[in-house]
């Protein structure tokens, strides 16, 4: 058989079983034509050869099977048809089973579908009975979804009209949603840009309070350096004190010594008088002795002359004798010629003895008198060492309290430095023709140089600040006190140096002077002397509150475009800017001079009874100072502020009247604002009001920051000025007790820009 219908899951083995066969056999007659079912008594029959098992899968096996033809070898081979034919049967026989055994199952099959049909008969119409229940049911729902349906029509007309108002506010609610949207979005962007702030704020917070740290560590270390410092400084003051003694003891040992060397000076100009007195002596006698001893001599040779005369008349005497002829007359004369002589004679001789004595005694004399020029000699060369060895220890002593007094100053200034103070100088200008003087200076003691006494209606008044200049300082002795301050620009500091006082004290003499003249130039040429590596330089004025560039090509038309244009910020690092002001690059001082000199002449002078040459401006020069250090590649940026402020005069005494009292009032206003900004400093107010005035706005970087600041108050000596000094004394006073904070360097590396 062919493998044609063999079909997975439709192979079935064939009955092999003939009993089997015939059970299927009699269940067909009992089922579907009422055959009867195997009886018990029925044999079954012997079991037939093995086969192999026929299996049919459905209709196609069964037609495939009619459709086959018996072939034989010939014609004549029937035993090849027969056995063909066998074998046909063979797969008849097993078709008609399976098709017995399909109809059994078909039988059962339709047994159970019209048992089931009769149950589902039953249930439909039970079914049919409950539908039409359920019909009524539904009739009367639906007369009561009709019911329904007409009020919810009514419902639905009213949800309708509800729906339109609905819509309209839905129309609305999408602007309004659109509006909001676009808020929304403008919101978001807002949120997005305050993130981004509050991000650089965090940072800047977070850099805030690193420094804040680093500067509380610093301020620790400042601190100990501080201390450390006072406690040096208690002890340097101990050692002034102490060389102060030494000094007083060693002055007054000096004064006793100086007492005691003029005496013994006027003592050796004695013994010297007398020593010339005595050599004059000694020559006289000299001179006499000599005289004596030519006289001798003379004598002498008279003597022997007188003697060879006697000689010669004795031999004469025995030349008459022996030729007699001679007259006793003659003799007589001779011979008293002879005694006369020898009288002479005998006389020169005591002349000679008592010449002799005199010349022994003046020797004598003359001998003591060496004697005693020689002890005042070498006691006046004694004295003299001594002298010289005082005078040296006085000088030593003199040095080391000039050492001791400079490390006084510089461990004050450190002090000052430490503590942040606004420091303080007074300068008194010399007493003009016709004035007279009503200041004084402590001559000793620890306040001199840094003392000063007014006389005032009958009172003294003092004051003591960092370094009082009287009337004798000169530019230069002023110079150098402030040179530091002026390195401190070099060194990447912001300084800020300004002169105050009332008209004519010299603020103008002192911060600009006079160039043309090498010995009268102020601070703002020998500042830039001092620096002319390259930097900026600016210069503007404020006058009647408003600001002018002092070095603009056309000061007229700077003018026209009006100050307004001018406006001040300071930037994070505390730098001031003025908005359009003329910035000029100078890197010489010849270019400086010759800025110098175009701002004098651009600057507003104004006349007032109190001086005729008075400014009546606060001129402020800045200079910028850029450096870098080729051995670290450290930059620095430097400001130097060198302010020359109005005059500081009340209005009565100006005698200001129009525009000269607009000025003044002007001029007040922004002094009284700058003295309102230190009050409310050295009070350590929250607020200090800086903004009140262009003048105190343009400090506040100088005042209210980390910059080193100085003031010098200029005094004008003469005592109808005294009113106004003590009052120009008291703010300065004030100014040097104010704290401003600690200076700081702008310093930067070169590789970072
Ligand atoms: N230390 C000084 N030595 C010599 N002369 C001086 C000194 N100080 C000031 N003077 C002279 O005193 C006069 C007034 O000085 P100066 O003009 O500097 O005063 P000022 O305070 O600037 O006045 P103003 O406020 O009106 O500008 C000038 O003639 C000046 O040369």
């Amino acid at each position: 058989m062919s493998a044609r219908g063999v079909r997975p899951g439709m192979l079935r083995h064939k009955e092999n079983n003939p009993a089997d066969a015939q059970a299927g056999k009699r269940q067909r007659t009992a089922t579907g034509a009422g055959r009867q079912p195997l009886s018990a008594a029925a044999q079954p029959p012997p079991p037939p050869p093995e086969e192999e098992p026929m299996v049919f899968a459905g209709r196609e096996d069964v037609e495939a099977l009619l459709n086959e033809k018996m072939k034989g070898k010939n014609k004549m081979d029937y035993k090849g048809k027969s056995e063909q034919m066998m074998e046909y049967i063979k797969k008849l026989r097993a078709c008609i089973k399976w098709l017995l055994e399909r109809e059994d199952a078909n039988l059962i099959e339709i047994g159970n579908i019209s048992a089931r049909l009769e149950a589902e008969g039953k249930e439909h119409s039970e079914t049919v009975a409950e539908l039409k229940k359920s019909i009524d049911e539904a009739r009367s729902i639906n007369e009561e979804l009709q019911k329904q349906y007409t009020s919810l029509q009514e419902t639905l007309k009213k949800v309708e009209a509800e729906k339109m108002d609905a819509l309209r506010a839905l129309e609305e609610e999408k602007d309004a949603r659109t509006s909001i949207e676009s808020l929304k979005n403008e919101l978001l962007e807002d949120l997005k840009r305050n993130k981004l702030e509050e991000k650089r704020l965090n940072d800047q917070i977070k850099m805030l309070q690193d420094t804040n740290k680093r500067l509380q560590e610093y301020n620790t270390s400042l601190q100990q350096y501080n201390s450390n410092l006072q406690a040096d400084a208690t002890k340097n003051a101990e050692t002034i004190a102490k060389l102060q003694k030494e000094k007083n003891t060693m002055v007054e040992t000096m004064n006793g010594l100086k007492d005691h060397a003029n005496s013994v000076k006027m003592q050796l100009d004695l013994a010297k008088s007398l020593q010339n007195e005595a050599a004059k002596q000694k020559n006289d006698l000299l001179k006499e002795v000599e005289g004596l001893r030519m006289e001798l001599q003379r004598v002498r040779e008279d003597r022997d002359n007188k003697s060879v005369e006697v000689d010669s008349l004795m031999a004469e005497i025995g030349t008459y004798k022996e030729i007699t002829g001679k007259t006793a007359m003659e003799l007589d004369g001779a011979m008293t010629r002879t005694t006369a002589l020898e009288e002479t004679c005998s006389s020169q001789r005591e002349t000679i003895k008592t010449l002799e004595i005199k010349l022994a005694a003046a020797s004598e004399r003359l001998k003591m008198s060496d004697l005693t020029a020689l002890e005042t000699m070498t006691e006046y060369e004694n004295q003299k060492k001594m002298l010289e060895s005082l005078q040296s220890r006085l000088e030593e002593a003199e040095q080391q309290i000039l050492d001791g007094e400079k490390l006084r100053k510089k461990l004050h200034n450190t002090i000052l430095e430490l503590k942040g103070n606004i420091r303080v100088f007074c300068r008194v200008r010399p007493l003009l023709p016709n004035e007279s003087g009503a200041v004084s200076y402590p001559k000793s003691g620890e306040n001199m140089g840094r003392g000063i006494e007014l006389m005032h209606n009958a009172q003294a008044y003092s004051f003591t600040f960092d370094k009082v200049f009287d009337h004798s300082a000169s530019q230069e002795h002023v110079f150098i006190e402030i040179s530091q301050l002026v390195q401190s620009a070099l060194d990447g500091y912001k300084v800020c140096i300004f002169a105050y006082g009332q008209t004519g004290s010299g603020k103008t003499y002192t911060m600009m002077g006079n160039p043309e003249f090498d010995d009268q130039k102020g601070m703002i040429p020998r500042s830039l002397e001092q620096i002319f590596q390259a930097s900026q330089a600016s210069m503007l004025e404020i006058y009647n509150e408003s600001i002018h560039d002092l070095l603009a090509a056309n000061r007229m038309a700077a003018q026209d475009g009006g100050s307004s244009k001018y406006s001040i910020k300071h930037d994070a690092n505390g730098n001031t800017h003025v908005s359009d002001l003329t910035v000029v690059d100078v890197t010489s001082i010849n270019e400086v001079s010759s800025l110098l000199r175009r701002a004098a002449q651009s600057r507003s002078v104004g006349r007032t009874q109190m001086n005729e040459e008075s400014s009546r401006s606060h001129c402020v020069f800045t200079l910028r100072i850029f450096g870098v250090n080729e051995g670290t590649d450290q930059q620095v940026q430097g400001v130097l502020n060198l302010i020359d402020l109005a005059g500081s005069e009340r209005l009565n005494k100006s005698g200001a009247t129009g525009d000269r009292l607009k000025e003044t009032q002007a001029i007040n206003k922004s002094l009284s604002c700058l003295s309102d900004v230190i009050f409310s400093i050295a009070k350590k107010e929250e607020h200090v009001p800086f903004r009140n005035s262009k003048l105190t706005y343009l400090l506040q970087p100088c005042l209210g920051g980390d910059s080193k600041t100085l003031m010098f108050v200029n005094l004008s000596p003469e005592v109808s000025s005294t009113g106004e000094s003590i009052c120009s004394l008291r703010f300065a006073a004030r100014v040097n007790s104010c704290e401003i904070g600690i200076p700081r360097r702008q310093t930067q590396m070169r590789s970072s820009q």
